[in-house]
């Protein structure tokens, strides 16, 4: 379907919907033309198709006034409302099983995947994003499962999710506060493993001159209960605008200031004792530079 914003919609046999030419509240965006959105969904590495496959544009105002579904009309019930634009949790987004099987993947990598920083380790799949562009590389297949699954959400406006960066938290380890930043799409969706953990929100600096200087106690909002097997989807101010972070703890005590305790199925005031929690963070990052042994896959 196009709107007369010219943005794509596109409902394949699956119920599957990848959409062009909308911005990252998946409004459309002003002035993209029919060629535009044909060419942006021949990069959705998921599709291919050309343009004899979409319809006649809908001029005219009987058609013409009609807005494209949100494509993430199927998480609206799981959005926190107690935080701002946009969070969406979801409990138990995979079963037990896809749980283990996640964690026997992680485990079984090469040693040479894993890359110690302080307080956590990593492994970096997909490529280096780098502002050039990143050199692609092919994701192994237990993890294109998962981020094919994730953006025939919605959640990369169409786009297929191609980096995933693996991190392991040791009790009492964390990550300090930090933005996302430029390189991805400004989405990104967390599938935790093993453990709970609490993700911590912060306003930025200010950059006032002569502004009293701010601790990061003071920085502080407000914390999200991710539990193991749940799906986070952070977006709009949530990604663009505040930090986020892990305190190093080895037991977190539920306050108020855990603002999604009812849909994680939490009581303030519990405590609960961290175990090590594997978290897959999965994004999309636009600026891909092809490499040989990409082209003709994927
Ligand atoms: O482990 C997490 O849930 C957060 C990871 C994170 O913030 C990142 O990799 O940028
Ligand atoms: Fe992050």
């Amino acid at each position: 379907r196009l709107s007369q914003y010219g943005a794509c919609l596109i409902q394949h046999s699956s119920s599957r919907v990848i959409t062009a030419c909308l911005d990252a509240q998946n409004q459309p965006r002003a002035g993209s033309s029919v060629t535009e959105c044909v060419s942006e969904l021949q990069q959705c590495q998921s599709l291919h198709f050309t343009a004899e496959h979409l319809p006649e544009p809908v001029t005219g105002q009987a058609g013409g006034m009609e807005r494209p579904a949100c494509i993430l009309e199927e998480l609206k019930q799981f959005v926190v409302s107690e935080a701002p634009p946009t969070a969406y949790y979801v409990p138990d987004f995979i079963s037990e099983d896809e749980e283990s099987y996640l964690l026997q993947q992680v485990y079984r990598s090469p040693k040479t995947k894993w890359t110690q920083l302080s307080g956590r380790r990593l492994q970096n799949w997909g490529g280096l994003p780098h502002p050039k562009g990143m050199l692609g590389e092919r994701l192994p297949d237990w993890l294109q499962t998962y981020c094919e699954k994730i953006s025939s959400l919605g959640a990369f406006s169409g786009k297929t999710a191609n980096h995933v960066l693996v991190n392991e938290y040791k009790p009492g380890e964390g990550i300090m506060p930090h933005e996302d930043g430029p390189l991805y799409h400004p989405t990104v969706t967390t599938i935790s493993l093993g453990s709970h953990t609490l993700l911590d929100f912060y306003t930025p600096l200010s950059s006032a001159e002569g502004a009293t200087p701010q601790t990061e106690e003071s920085r502080f909002l407000f914390s999200l209960l991710v539990r193991p097997r749940s799906l986070l989807i952070l977006q709009d101010e949530m990604y663009q605008r505040l930090l986020h972070g892990i305190h190093g703890r080895e037991q977190d005590t539920l306050t108020k200031k855990v603002v999604n305790l009812s849909a994680a199925g939490a009581e303030p005031g519990e405590d609960l004792n961290r175990s090590t929690r594997v978290s897959l963070t999965i994004r999309h990052v636009p600026k891909v530079i092809k490499t040989k042994l990409m082209l003709g896959k994927r």
